[in-house]
């Protein structure tokens, strides 16, 4: 759309007093990534199969679903001439900004989205030299995605019921959903698009269970399509997100694979039956290691999108005088919206910082297990546990704020917040439902509480767990060092807490677990054990007003720097150009209720009624 940029946005960026392109650099690790990110975004944004005439909106379910996968095999091809070098970018390796895109090109999500982020990671992070070697081919025919969750587990997956058990005569595992309960549901992709997964199951051998493993199973014909007999498969239906992911559910009747089909990188089953244990019991469950790691940088990219489009838009939209003599003002001139929108600007730094320092912590960790040093294993589990709780809890927080920051403009789908709200909420229940991922936190912590209540040595990260048994720690003082502090009193007093309620129901003759349970709620709850002070608490309150109105004139500028395309932002309330209203009536005419001047409704059931007696 043409058309002259907002007077007020062009201000906005006049009155900007830093380099943008800079922080640009910044968010994208250094200014290579950001030419590199460019020259993707143009590349893919220009194919021009990849556009929508009609909004996706409009489409049923099926049409949704069908448009979806379209648009993931073309994405597909290219991010396979991305991999083999066919298409001359020189450098890909920022990953986030190929996958960021496409929530524009699908305005919803990739049906291809575990296939590309689970099935291919889980295969090269658990599979077998050979076994890579032989599933891992840039031209397999195989779509594949990652089948865990039970319609009657999803949290406990010790639960699962799916079982495979190893048949010595003829070499084979043999898949079986024994009962209706241990029919896989979720998994994206699995419903119509997907012909082969990685199936999570309890190993059975000479009848003893040996838990959870990850099978390789075919479902579809490669040729066909069509279910593979004992296989039953389908669709799970619409869903508040995710609706072009065709999240599927799964039943084997008996089926039989290869033994060569279990992962048997760090765990095997030789051909006499013999079970090779693994060197730590869960690495089975790294891949969901690595995608909560992965998901805290994609849900601060969620921030920064929800944060362009409510920043850009208050810029633009004027409601009410402040002083009754005065014109109208732009509602980011009040200072209750700016508190709603530059927490959410500064919530996606932190969690771009973070996501990457976790991403760093990954690759160290995993080279240290691969060389068998399990040792730092624990603490990121329990780091990524609790911040993929958090970011993905705040993130759909603050994306809800952001929506209802635009008022009732920001209800509309053309706004994309509601969008980009069902998709950050989903990220609070998928790969690990945020309760249950803090308690993995609280356990760890509370391992290290007892030592330091026991008087036994802790490692350097939990000394600030003694300093508070010994009540070493400093009055508040507002610094971030300050800050700093104030947190470790609160994580520390907070441990205290639940762990004293933890030996006070034991003493009272519970078991531990139950012991657990009643505790659960400190667990996960905090509660202010710093030294602040009522003086400090106001300190700190002006002090946070006065940086509202440090940051007011650099709003625009600092969401403008977050360079999110209008292809990718998809947003008539948020693009570069402001133009809000003219975009809101373009959209409305896009309607196919506007098809019509008079709807043929009104002859069917309205005028019935209304000229009943006229007629
Ligand atoms: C098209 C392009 C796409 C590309 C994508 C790339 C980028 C885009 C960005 C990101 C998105 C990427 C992908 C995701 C996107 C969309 C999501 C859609 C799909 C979602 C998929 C799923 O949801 S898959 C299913 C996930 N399921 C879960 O997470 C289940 C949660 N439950 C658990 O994890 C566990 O059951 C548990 C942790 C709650 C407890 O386990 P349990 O077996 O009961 O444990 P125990 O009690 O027996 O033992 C606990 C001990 O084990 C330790 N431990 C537990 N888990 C781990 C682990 N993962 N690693 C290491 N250690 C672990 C725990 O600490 C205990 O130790 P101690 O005994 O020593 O205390
Ligand atoms: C959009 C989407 C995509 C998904 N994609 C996939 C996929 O590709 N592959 C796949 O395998 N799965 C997938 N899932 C499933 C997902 O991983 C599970 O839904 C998730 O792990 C939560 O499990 P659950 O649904 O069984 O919830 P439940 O565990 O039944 O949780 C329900 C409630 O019980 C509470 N609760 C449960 N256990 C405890 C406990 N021990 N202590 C305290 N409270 C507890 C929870 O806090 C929650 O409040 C997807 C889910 C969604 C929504």
């Amino acid at each position: 759309m043409g058309g002259r940029v907002n007077e007020d946005l062009i201000k906005e960026r006049r009155k900007c007093t830093f380099d943008i392109k800079e922080l640009t650099h910044i968010i994208d690790c250094g200014e290579e990534n950001t030419i590199k990110r460019k020259q993707i975004d143009n590349y893919i944004l220009n194919i021009k199969e990849l556009w929508d005439d009609v909004p996706e909106e409009y489409l049923s379910h099926k049409e949704r679903y069908e448009n979806a996968i379209k648009k993931a095999f073309i994405v597909l091809k290219v991010l396979r001439q991305l991999h083999t070098g066919n298409i001359q970018i020189t450098d890909h390796r920022t990953p986030t900004n190929v996958y960021s895109i496409q929530d524009g090109i699908f305005r919803n999500v990739n049906p291809l989205l575990i296939h590309i982020g689970l099935f291919w990671s889980t295969i090269a992070a658990q599979a077998s030299t050979e076994q890579q070697a032989e599933w891992l081919q840039p031209d397999s025919s195989m779509i594949g995605t990652y089948v865990q969750t039970e319609l009657g587990h999803g949290s406990f997956i010790r639960g699962i019921e799916t079982t495979a058990t190893y048949d010595s005569t003829t070499d084979e595992f043999i898949l079986h959903t024994p009962r209706l309960s241990a029919y896989k549901w979720w998994p994206g992709g699995l419903g119509n698009t997907a012909n082969a997964c990685l199936v999570m199951a309890q190993l059975y051998i000479n009848g003893t269970c040996h838990g959870l493993h990850i099978f390789l199973a075919q479902i579809r014909d490669f040729d066909t399509h069509k279910p593979l007999p004992g296989i039953k498969v389908g669709e799970i239906g619409p869903k508040m997100g995710f609706n072009t992911a065709d999240n599927g559910f799964l039943g084997f009747d008996n089926h039989r694979i290869p033994r060569t089909n279990m992962l048997m990188k760090n765990v095997q089953v030789l051909r006499d039956g013999t079970y090779v244990k693994p060197k730590h019991d869960k690495l089975t469950y790294g891949s969901m290691l690595l995608t909560r790691v992965t998901l805290i940088s994609d849900l601060a990219y969620q921030l920064s999108k929800a944060a362009t489009i409510a920043v850009r838009y208050s810029a633009v939209r004027r409601q009410s005088p402040i002083k009754s003599n005065e014109p109208e003002r732009q509602i980011l001139d009040f200072v209750s919206q700016q508190h709603k929108l530059f927490i959410t600007i500064a919530s996606s730094h932190v969690y771009r910082v973070v996501g990457l320092w976790m991403w760093n912590s990954h690759k160290r960790v995993t080279a240290d297990i691969h060389e068998g040093n399990m040792g730092q294993l624990p603490e990121l589990h329990a780091l990524a546990c609790c911040l993929k709780a958090i970011s993905s809890r705040d993130a759909s927080a603050l994306v809800e704020q952001c929506r209802l920051a635009c008022g009732g403009h920001g209800y509309m789908m053309a706004s994309n917040l509601p969008q980009i709200y069902a998709y950050t909420t989903a990220a609070v229940t998928y790969e690990g439902e945020y309760t249950v991922l803090l308690l993995q936190t609280a356990r760890y912590l509370v391992k290290f509480w007892r030592l330091a209540a026991e008087h036994k040595p802790l490692p350097q990260n939990f000394a600030y767990f003694e300093d508070y048994i010994k009540k070493n720690f400093e009055q508040w003082r507002n610094s971030p060092e300050g800050i700093i502090e104030g947190f470790k009193a609160i994580v520390a007093g907070k441990t205290k807490a639940a762990y004293d309620t933890l030996q006070c129901n034991l003493r009272n003759g519970r078991e531990f677990e139950e012991a657990w349970n009643m505790a659960s709620v400190q667990l996960t709850n905090a509660s202010e054990y710093s030294t602040i002070s009522r003086n400090d608490i106001e300190a700190l309150q002006s002090r946070y007003e006065e940086l509202l109105a440090l940051i007011r004139p650099n709003a625009v500028g600092l969401v403008d720097a977050f360079d999110i395309r209008d292809e990718v932002l998809c947003s008539t309330l948020g693009a570069y150009d402001g133009r809000v209203y003219e975009r809101m009536m373009e959209e409305a005419s896009k309607s196919p209720l506007n098809e019509d001047v008079v709807n043929e409704s009104f002859h069917k059931y309205i005028r019935p009624v209304t000229m009943k007696n006229k007629l």
